[in-house]
């Protein structure tokens, strides 16, 4: 067998077609199959978008967190749009991340691994292929890749030269995030300085003396004369799911290096809970590219489900390969969790445990809003942190929902939005996100956390 690294290679080489006989959940219904290939076509004579050597890197970094050395705070829109793919729109964003990202390395005194789920995050599963409004039928919006929100047929029709323009806007996108993170703006002293913005807010005031003693130690950095660099630049990927697989198997190469595919459309890529049938397409796919890839488990997921992710994903059990990433709903995951966690750990694994504390916990309100309580989603992280504590094993991320805006789309948090103040500022085009306050604070008490882990 031509094993290699982490994959096979011939199986992975020969077979990158193979899903095409297999079914594939949540796919448009494209009306007209030969422009659907003539834009992979034109997808797979572009540039990929991130180089292979960057994936590798990824890896390496996940390795380390699930071996306990690392976090990961994986965030970003539900759906990205193409719409907003502006430089505030992307900066705010990318400005939040790197907040909670400081205060999270603080609170584990660990590196954090920061990948935004942004720069292609552009198509979705759902739970209905239509969508029914004052008695008219038409397709569901199934993210900027495939179709358009408005509610017309014109927008709601699919339309695979969609394919093409996501991949420009994912490319500028990352662009953007790239001169973000290396030209100056992720300084640590400056994401440091927005920090005490926020706890200036008087409804803020609880998270004032963690950041007092971040303001310590950054000084002492300081004093100390830490490497200029280690300050001025930071790493950060990109992730989506990999839902639309006429987008992702046109952007997947051959590296020239290991001689391994790589899918180039982001570093790490995810599959869904709705997609993650052991004989589907997804699954194929994914386990013959060498990026780190995350599967999202529901609380439905048995161990069996998981042991036979981990035989068809990582069949070499490679440290950073692998993610689960759990979304189980804060009234289950007490229950559901440490049994999965431990019925890996006793057959010998040691994928990464990163909590998704926002998919598990939707509710739509009286007057007709999908949200999300903050206080549901914190009870979910803290479930995640008990239920490895109680296994022994290590609690190694979380993943997001969120948006640098002032956006009012989940309730709760400090600034208390209750179901009216919903109607004011909901811009989310499928799923609720934390706006900028609300993500600190979730950092910040996920910070105690991790503290907590420490003693
Ligand atoms: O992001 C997740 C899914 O796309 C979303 O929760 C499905 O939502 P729906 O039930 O509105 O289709
Ligand atoms: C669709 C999503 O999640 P899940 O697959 O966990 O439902 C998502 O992350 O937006
Ligand atoms: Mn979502």
């Amino acid at each position: 067998m031509s094993q290699t690294h982490g994959i096979d290679a011939r199986r992975a080489l020969e077979g990158l077609d193979a899903y095409r006989a297999l079914e594939a959940k949540q796919q448009p219904t494209w009306p007209d199959p030969a422009a659907v290939a003539r834009a992979s076509a034109e997808l797979s004579t572009q540039p990929p978008l991130v180089f292979a050597g960057e994936a590798d890197q990824l890896r390496t970094r996940l390795a380390a967190a699930a071996r306990g050395e690392a976090f990961l705070l994986q965030g970003g829109d539900c759906a990205e749009t193409f719409a907003a793919a502006t430089a505030d729109k992307i900066r705010d964003r990318v400005k939040t991340l790197l907040q909670m990202a400081v205060v999270l390395t603080y609170g584990a005194s660990m590196p954090v691994i920061k990948v935004g789920r942004m720069a292609g995050q552009f198509a979705k599963p759902r739970s209905s292929d239509t969508e029914t409004r004052d008695g008219v039928t038409l397709p569901a919006y199934r993210g900027d890749l495939v179709n358009g929100y408005d509610f017309t047929p014109e927008s709601r029709a699919v339309n695979p030269e969609r394919l093409i323009q996501g991949y420009h806007v994912a490319a500028s996108t990352l662009n953007l995030i790239r001169a973000f993170t290396q030209g100056g703006f992720a300084d640590l002293r400056q994401v440091h300085e927005w920090n005490k913005g926020f706890v200036a807010n008087p409804a803020n005031q609880r998270y004032e003396s963690l950041a007092a003693e971040i303001d310590r130690a950054l000084r002492f950095m300081e004093a100390c004369g830490v490497d200029h660099t280690a300050l001025t630049q930071t790493e950060f990927y990109v992730s989506h799911e990999a839902l639309l697989l006429d987008y992702e198997r046109p952007l997947t190469r051959v590296d020239s290096r290991t001689g391994l595919p790589y899918d180039t459309s982001g570093h790490m890529l995810w599959i869904g809970e709705r997609t993650r049938d052991l004989d589907g397409a997804h699954v194929d796919f994914l386990s013959r590219v060498r990026n780190p890839i995350g599967v999202k488990l529901g609380p439905t997921a048995t161990v069996d489900d998981a042991l036979r992710l981990i035989d068809t994903l990582d069949p070499e059990r490679e440290p950073g390969r692998l993610t689960f990433i759990t979304r189980m709903g804060a009234g289950k995951i007490r229950d559901v969790l440490p049994g999965l966690l431990a019925g890996v750990r006793d057959a010998g694994a040691q994928p990464l445990w990163v909590t998704d504390p926002m998919h598990g916990n939707g509710i739509t309100t009286e007057n007709g809003y999908k949200t999300r309580r903050f206080d549901d989603v914190m009870d979910e992280l803290r479930g995640f942190f008990e239920a490895h504590r109680e296994v022994g094993t290590f609690p190694g991320g979380i993943h997001v929902e969120l948006t640098g805006d002032d956006v009012t789309e989940c309730l709760g948090g400090s600034e208390n939005i209750d179901e009216e103040t919903l109607a004011t500022r909901y811009e989310s085009l499928c799923d609720p996100r934390l706006n900028h306050m609300q993500s600190l604070e979730l950092a910040f008490q996920v910070a105690e956390e991790l503290k907590q882990l420490r003693h």
